[in-house]
Parts: C-alpha cells; sequence; structure tokens
C-alpha cells in the first residue's frame, strides 16, 4: 500500500495533490506541519471529502496520548502516530483510544537504536510501526541498518518512510512493509500523479 504523505503544503495544495494522486494511493497522511498550520480542521475536512481513503493524522504524540488521539479520531483520522520514545503511558492510553474506536495508532520509530524498545513495544500491545527516517536525517543516514530490523520488526503492521523514492524503495523493501510513506517525490513534482504511478509501479 501506499501513503501519500502531505508535507509542507498549504490547505488548497493538499487538496489538489490528493485529487491527482487519488488513483494510486491508500492511505492521506495529513502531516504534522500541516496540522500545526491548520489545526484538525484539514483532518476533518479530507475525512469529509475522501471517506473511502484512509486518513493517517501525524500527530508525532510524544505526551498526553488519551487527549491527542480523540482529538485525531474524533476529527475523522482512521489512524494516528505516537512516538516510540514516549512514556509507556502515554502509548497504552492512545491504544486504549484506539481500541475503543476501533482505529489505529502507528508508533513511530524516528531515531530509535534500540531493539529492545521495539520488544517492549510489542509488549505494550502495539501492532503497527513506522520504521522513520526523519527529514533532517535522510542526507546523512545510510539505509543499511534495516537490515538489522527485519526480525524484529516481522510481526508488525510495518510503515516505512523518510524520502522513500524509486531508488530508495529497494533498501525499504529489506524490512518487508506493509506501506511505503511517500511524500516530497510526490508533492515535489510537477506531475504529482505520474510519480505516484510510477512508485506504486516500482513498489
Ligand atoms: O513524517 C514525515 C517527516 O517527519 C516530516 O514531517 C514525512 O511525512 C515522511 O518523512 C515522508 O515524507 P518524505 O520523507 O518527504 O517522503
Amino acid at each position: 500500500m501506499i501513503q501519500v504523505a502531505l508535507d509542507r503544503l498549504n490547505r488548497q495544495e493538499c487538496f489538489h495533490v490528493v485529487s491527482e494522486v487519488y488513483h494510486y494511493i491508500d492511505y492521506i497522511e495529513i502531516g504534522t506541519g500541516v496540522i500545526k498550520q491548520y489545526g484538525m480542521s484539514i483532518v476533518q475536512e479530507m475525512k469529509e471529502r475522501y471517506p473511502e481513503k484512509r486518513i493517517l493524522a501525524d500527530m508525532k504524540t510524544c505526551d498526553a496520548g488519551k487527549h491527542e488521539a480523540l482529538q485525531a479520531f474524533e476529527a475523522g483520522a482512521d489512524a494516528m502516530t505516537v512516538m516510540s520514545f514516549s512514556a509507556n503511558k502515554t502509548i497504552r492510553d492512545s491504544l486504549k483510544i484506539a481500541e475503543e474506536l476501533k482505529k489505529q495508532v502507528v508508533v513511530d520509530l524516528l531515531g530509535i537504536t534500540s531493539k529492545d524498545r521495539i520488544v517492549e513495544l510489542r509488549n505494550l500491545g502495539v501492532t503497527s510501526v513506522s520504521m522513520h527516517v526523519g527529514k533532517d536525517m535522510q542526507a546523512a543516514a545510510s539505509l543499511d541498518y534495516l537490515d538489522d530490523f527485519r526480525d524484529t520488526l516481522k510481526e508488525f503492521n510495518i510503515f516505512v518512510a523518510g524520502g522513500i523514492n524509486p531508488e530508495r524503495v529497494k533498501q525499504f523493501s529489506k524490512v518487508h512493509p506493509d506501506v511505503y510513506i511517500v511524500g516530497s517525490y510526490i508533492t515535489g513534482s510537477s506531475i504529482p500523479a505520474e510519480a505516484a504511478k510510477k512508485i506504486r509501479e516500482v513498489i
């Protein structure tokens, strides 16, 4: 599956990109910066416009798990993100809300170096994780380390993110992702539909 990540775009651009790439995507991610700019109203509008697509609110929650999970889900998000370094209570509270509302929490593994934490997350009841190379780490980061995580991740529903383009798909495929999150490669293209079609073919 493909999740288009809407980051560093204004409201009009977000809706324009989705209308262009609609046929090639499964999830629509409202990026953290877009949520900071427009609040939960853009999550709500996106769900109203595209009820048949899965909407992920990239909240990057790291505290107040119950409140922020509720905020995202009540706005219409099907899924929201919580950071893996959050307190266990934050993760448990957001999972509890998701379970009650039949929604999904994706735990963002940004900056993770310890497999022990991934095992702990599993024991907390986490089922979906995002193996995420952050925007500011992408230039420097080698993806060789992904090999080491393959076995630890295999029981999860796996999302991958971080500068994914047709050349980098192969490196991310090492962890057998269920969902490829693709942002700039699509949103920075002058023809987003062509970029989305191409990445879908490669995946
Ligand atoms: O989560 C993201 C990042 O932290 C910026 O907020 C992006 O959505 C994710 O990295 C996908 O975007 P690209 O890296 O541009 O493909």
